[in-house]
């Protein structure tokens, strides 16, 4: 099957269309890649879902949820890109979605409404998160796991302890994704330095909450000259980007559409860095000695085996280092909260 497969990734790469397919690589053939996503059918599952169908890198599309599965994966499954779609509805049919994945996403557990915190999801999502890793450990324990259900500083520490008490934890292949504060943090930047948004680059560390989120805007490329005033006013709203998009959703959810594009750019980062392309770097919330705390999102180079190096924080101004002194109680707590949870 997979042989017979490649045969046709390598006919499809010689077509018209094979530079699309090529890009990147040296090799002939685009390695086969499967792609899991857990809550295939949700707010971001769908979006998410649909950006993944539109990835050359996939082969192999498995969708699952508890509830509406087999819809979203009849109406993806007829766009006419490389990968095949396979829908999986019900408990019974986890494994099946997970065996033989590459990477897989995790847009499941319930969203926030105005006046919650991230943490005030824990109680409804830690169980699920619990519940999915588990099979991970079981079905595809060599996966690269993309971690989005929140609060992902205490989902990411549960999926690692679940993985320790299954024998499968290697700390280079979980990622917390952060990338839509980095999304956020250069769309932010973009509008308040006046520079092209598609040149912009501005690292995101710390966690994905609040004050722990920390833009680097002083590291904020094309260089502009903002003041003190413009620099707080840009972190605040990178920090609190989450919540604007949940009042404005009035009770209707949290981010789904810019989730989506984010969660799509770390998945593409994945294969990438699974496939050999040199130089793949992102942020995410992995397992760190950056900071004393042992999980922080930073940089990341991404390899054939997931984290290839965890890169360090480069120069802070004043205000970045005292938001990172203000951030590690907050961090802490919330991954000890999810430890305690996961090993009890
Ligand atoms: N990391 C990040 O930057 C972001 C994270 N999120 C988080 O992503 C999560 C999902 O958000 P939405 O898609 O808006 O929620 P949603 O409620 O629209 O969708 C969640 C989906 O998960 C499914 N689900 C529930 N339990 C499941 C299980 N055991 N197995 C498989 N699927 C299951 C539901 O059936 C539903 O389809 C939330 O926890 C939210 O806070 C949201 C935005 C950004
Ligand atoms: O704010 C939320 O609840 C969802 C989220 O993580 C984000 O949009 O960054």
């Amino acid at each position: 099957m997979r042989t017979s497969m490649l045969r046709s990734i390598k006919s499809l790469t010689t077509s018209p269309s094979a530079h699309i397919l090529r890009r990147g690589y040296s090799s002939e053939a685009v390695p086969l890649r499967k792609v899991t996503v857990l809550g295939a059918a949700g707010g971001i599952g769908q979006p998410l879902s649909l950006l993944m169908k539109l990835n050359p890198l996939v082969s192999n599309l498995a969708l699952y949820d508890i509830a509406n599965t087999p819809g979203v994966a009849a109406d993806i499954s007829h766009i006419n890109t490389r990968s095949e779609v396979v829908g999986y509805a019900s408990d019974a049919e986890l494994g099946k979605a997970l065996e033989g994945a590459d990477v897989v996403i995790i847009p499941a557990g319930v969203p926030r409404k105005p006046g919650m915190t991230r943490d005030d999801l824990f109680n409804i999502n830690a169980g699920i998160v619990k519940g999915l890793c588990e099979a991970i450990a079981k079905y595809c324990p060599k996966a690269l796991v993309n971690m989005i259900s929140n609060p992902v500083n205490s989902t990411v520490p549960i999926a690692a302890e679940i993985f320790k008490k299954a024998g499968t934890y290697d700390p280079k292949r979980l990622f917390g994704v952060t990338t839509l504060d980095v999304v956020r943090a250069k769309t932010f930047y973009a509008g308040k330095a006046m520079v092209p948004v598609a040149e912009v680059n501005v690292p995101v560390v710390g966690g994905h909450a609040g004050i722990t989120i920390l833009p680097l805007f002083s590291q904020a490329t094309p260089k502009a000259n903002l003041s003190d005033e413009e620099l707080t006013a840009l972190t605040k709203r990178t920090q609190d980007g989450g919540t604007e998009v949940v009042e404005a959703k009035a009770g209707k959810g949290s981010a789904t559409l810019s989730m989506a594009y984010a969660g799509a750019i770390f998945a593409d980062a994945c294969l990438k860095g699974l496939n050999g392309v040199p130089d793949v770097i992102e942020c995410s919330f992995v397992q760190s000695t950056v900071t004393e705390l042992p999980f922080f999102a930073s940089k990341v180079r991404l390899g054939k085996n997931g984290v290839e190096e965890v890169l360090g924080l480069g120069p802070l101004s004043d205000y970045e280092k005292e938001g990172l002194e203000k951030l590690k109680p907050e961090l802490l707590s919330s991954i000890e909260k999810g430890i305690k949870f996961a090993t009890q």
